[in-house]
């Protein structure tokens, strides 16, 4: 897993190296002005005139840095120094003395057009509150630029923490961020102003490895899936499945075939009778057949006891039948559940049996499905992902999926998970029924909870990725990502 930070936790990172380990912060600023310079070289940015922008902070210092650095490379540099210097830090004081003895050209005044690239070591993770004055004419200034934007650490403007932009904010086409992704860089707008995003090791360090509050997985997590070369298909997990509706069913097929693609050895689709005839051309489910609410007791209880883990929603509709069929399985689960699409929209109203289910319950609302469970609005949402989502499932005490370009998952404890793969190819019809597949194949083979999820969002990101590789992110459908995941998994 890669760890992400919040401003804060950067700034105590920093102190712990600087007061703690003893390294100057001199050589932690010349480590992170080297970075930058050496990644503008080999992203291709046209480097034939660049102008530096700095702020009065340590961001501005990195920028002096960098200024240096190309001086001294042989490129024609600019250095303008906004801020008042009554504020500057004493490391950019340092900087600018260095500038000086080099003989690097300080500029009060500039026009954008001269410059083929211009850095932007404006603002950093110490921005601290609306940007106005003659910051914010200068990222204005900016918007008219035609030439390439390297931003240091953040692009000016954008929190650290929510990715929310204060005011204005610099659309940078690159950003070289230290040590450890910010948070506001991973999430929306944040992430789109950071263009591409590399991050770079300054040597900031920490004795006591803490696990991290905030993370996103990575392809190490994706690894720890194994098979047993001994297994057998019960081994492997049994899939309950509830989905599909009488005017559904490509859900219920989309869903079912992610549990088995991602590994799970057996499936059991719980269907209306009248379905039957279409899954012919579904030969590995075995069905589960109902025809009215009446039926709903026995049939779930038997296959709860059959079952691995059991899964509710793509396509079920919201029927008499189906609300029956939600209430009947929070009642008696007593293996994981994962609940979707309609069983999240039939969820209103049954916060109790919910918070009585003795299983361990995996929601997977969209926004959308997410503000009518909850009553909290997308754009409520949006300003505080996290720690709504954090606190959201603490209150259901549940698993809380929210899927949106940057999904967020909690299960209301301290460490919470972002998924950083995927792409808007993925906002296609069914996406998220291939998603709950993934997670409920991946429980049947004995992930946790946590892990089954976490590991399935990032597994999904990657199959729409691989998908929109092959097939373009407007042409790209559900049922490519579901084949995708399989060659993603065959690949491991
Ligand atoms: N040694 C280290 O620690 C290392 C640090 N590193 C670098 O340091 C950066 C953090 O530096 P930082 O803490 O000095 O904060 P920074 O982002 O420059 O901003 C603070 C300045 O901005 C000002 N300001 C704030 N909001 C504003 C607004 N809206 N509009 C206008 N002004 C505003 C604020 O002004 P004041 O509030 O004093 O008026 C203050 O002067 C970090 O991102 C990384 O690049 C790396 O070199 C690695 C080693
Ligand atoms: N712009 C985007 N970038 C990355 N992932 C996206 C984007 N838009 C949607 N997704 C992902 O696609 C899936 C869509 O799920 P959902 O809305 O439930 O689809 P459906 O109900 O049609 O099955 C979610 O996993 C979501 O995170
Ligand atoms: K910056």
């Amino acid at each position: 897993m890669e760890e992400i930070v919040t401003g804060k936790q950067m700034k105590e990172l920093d102190a712990y190296t600087i007061e703690t380990m003893g390294v100057p912060s001199l050589v932690l600023m010349e480590r992170a002005g080297l970075q930058v310079f050496e990644s503008m070289k080999k992203e291709g940015l046209p480097l034939s005139k660049v102008l530096v922008l700095c702020g009065s902070g340590n961001n501005g210092a990195d920028g002096v840095v960098i200024a240096r650095l190309l001086f001294l490379a042989g490129y024609q540099v600019h250095v303008c120094i906004l801020g008042n210097p009554e504020h500057f830090t004493k490391e950019m004081k340092t900087q600018i003395e260095i500038g000086r003895n080099y003989g690097i050209s300080f500029v009060k005044t500039f026009c954008v057009h001269e410059y083929t690239t211009i850095v932007d070591a404006l603002l950093g993770v110490g921005l601290s509150r609306e940007v106005s004055g003659l910051y914010r004419e200068t990222i204005e200034k900016l918007q008219d630029f035609s030439g390439k934007i390297a931003a240091v650490d953040i692009p000016s403007g954008i929190d650290a923490d929510t990715g929310a932009v204060w005011g204005c904010a610099v659309r940078a086409d690159l950003t070289v961020t230290f040590a450890y992704k910010k948070a506001g860089l991973c999430l929306y707008p944040g992430a789109a102003y950071a263009g591409k995003l590399l991050t770079a090791d300054v040597g900031i360090y920490h004795k006591d490895k803490r696990s991290p509050e905030l993370f996103a997985c990575t392809d190490r997590e994706l690894k720890k899936l194994t098979r047993k070369p001994d297994g057998n298909k019960g081994s492997f997990g049994k899939v309950f499945l509830a989905a599909g509706s009488r005017e559904i069913f490509g859900a219920a097929y989309l869903s079912g075939q992610a549990a088995l693609r991602s590994g799970a050895g057996m499936l059991k689709l719980c269907t209306p009778k009248e379905n039957r005839g279409l899954f012919t051309c579904f030969p590995e489910a075995m069905l589960a057949l109902y025809e009215d609410a009446a039926d709903m007791e026995n049939l779930v209880r038997e296959n709860l006891c059959w079952a691995d883990v059991a899964g509710i929603g793509p396509g079920l509709g919201t029927s008499p039948q189906a609300e029956r069929l939600l209430e009947t399985l929070l009642k008696y689960a007593d293996k994981p559940l994962v609940i979707d699409a309609d069983g999240l929209n039939l969820l209103k109203g049954k916060e109790k049996l919910l918070k009585s289910c003795k299983a361990p319950v995996i929601l997977t609302p969209h926004l959308g499905e997410f503000a009518r469970m909850t009553g909290i609005s997308v754009k409520e949402w949006k300003k505080n992902p996290l720690t709504i989502t954090k606190e959201t499932a603490k209150k259901l005490g549940v698993l809380l999926v929210c899927k949106d370009a940057r999904t967020i998952i909690s299960r209301g404890t301290e460490e919470t998970c972002i998924n950083l793969c995927g792409n808007d190819g993925m906002a296609t019809a069914g996406s998220g029924d291939v998603l709950t597949g993934l997670i409920l194949g991946l429980l049947a083979q004995g992930l946790s909870p946590w892990e089954a999820a976490c590991t399935g969002v990032y597994l999904h990101g990657k199959a729409g990725d691989l998908a929109a590789e092959k097939k373009g992110r407007a042409a790209m459908l559900a049922g490519d990502i579901l084949e995708a995941a399989g060659e993603i998994l065959k690949e491991l």
